[in-house]
């Protein structure tokens, strides 16, 4: 019988198993399958996934995420800030301001430390990518998707893709509570014109700052929150002239609020909180 120690923590209900991996050893081949199985919440912890704080040749940390069926995702916003609590906290880190490296790229993080505790966390998530080539979707690979009509079970939507290092697509609706989450969201997350999948958001506009905010997560489902989910539906949302660039928006998702600003210099800011659940060892 193996195990190893793990640290339970969300951000807005988007929660994870985290893994210290200066710490603990897991084989490659067994990650995926570990990720399946700490996520159930019937025989295992009970997750919406896995992610490894692991050693970094070019930052201080990196991170890995694995959705909860196994497949690794290259971003997660809301991992980012609990790693980034995670690192400040247990000194992987020096100071606040730090570099974390992801399968998307490097990401710079600033922690809000109260009494020695990171309560919250900004994430600078970089420049969006918008060329089909860049999400990936079929398509001509240097055009953008941009409230482009798209044909899913049959009906026409206007949709716009938008990757934060993942991959997402943004659908406006008039009722957030009314939103084809639980239909719509498993059809397109799988749909071929996508060759490596992606997440699908649902987004009500309330304001030139603020909106609502839905999702069914690639490999995860329905989650409570989804990070690069809120910078791209942010990102989505200037481009379509319903937000105003440089200006903090504020995103209500079903687990709480992030305050994203796609800023004039190109990247996307990210705050909100980080949690700490529980603590303890996992036998496999
Ligand atoms: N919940 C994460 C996104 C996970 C992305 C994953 N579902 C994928 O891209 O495969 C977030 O806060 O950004």
């Amino acid at each position: 019988m193996k195990s190893f120690q793990f640290t339970k923590m969300h951000g807005l209900g988007n929660n994870y198993i985290y893994v210290n991996m200066f710490e603990e050893v897991l084989e490659e081949k067994e990650l995926s399958e570990i990720a399946v199985e700490v996520s159930n919440i019937h025989t295992g912890i009970g997750s919406d996934g896995l992610i490894l704080i692991c050693p970094s040749e070019v930052a201080p940390v990196k991170m890995r995420i694995f959705n909860n069926d196994g497949s690794e995702g290259k971003n997660c916003g809301n991992g980012l800030r609990c790693v980034a609590k995670y690192a400040y906290e247990h000194k992987l880190v020096n100071g606040t301001d730090f570099q974390i490296e992801t399968l998307s790229g490097l990401v710079k993080a600033t922690v809000q430390v109260e009494n020695n505790l990171v309560k919250s966390a900004t994430i600078n998530m970089g420049d969006p990518r918008l060329t089909k080539a860049e999400i990936p979707m079929h398509g001509v690979e240097t055009e953008k998707c941009i409230s482009e009509t798209m044909i899913f079970n049959g009906l026409p939507y206007e949709v716009t893709a938008v990757s934060m290092g993942n991959p997402h697509l943004i659908f406006y609706v008039d009722n957030i509570e009314a939103a084809p989450v639980l239909t719509l969201g498993p059809i397109v997350e799988k749909d071929r014109r996508f060759p490596e999948g992606v997440n699908v958001e649902f987004v009500e506009i309330v304001s030139k700052t603020e909106l609502h905010f839905r999702v069914w997560e690639r490999g995860s489902g329905v989650t409570q929150a989804c990070g690069t989910g809120a910078c791209a539906a942010v990102v989505a949302s200037v481009l379509n002239g319903q937000t105003t660039g440089g200006e903090e928006t504020v995103v209500h998702l079903a687990g709480g609020d992030l305050y994203i600003n796609w800023t004039p210099t190109g990247s996307v800011l990210m705050t909100g909180p980080a949690e700490v659940i529980c603590e303890g060892n996992y036998y496999y």
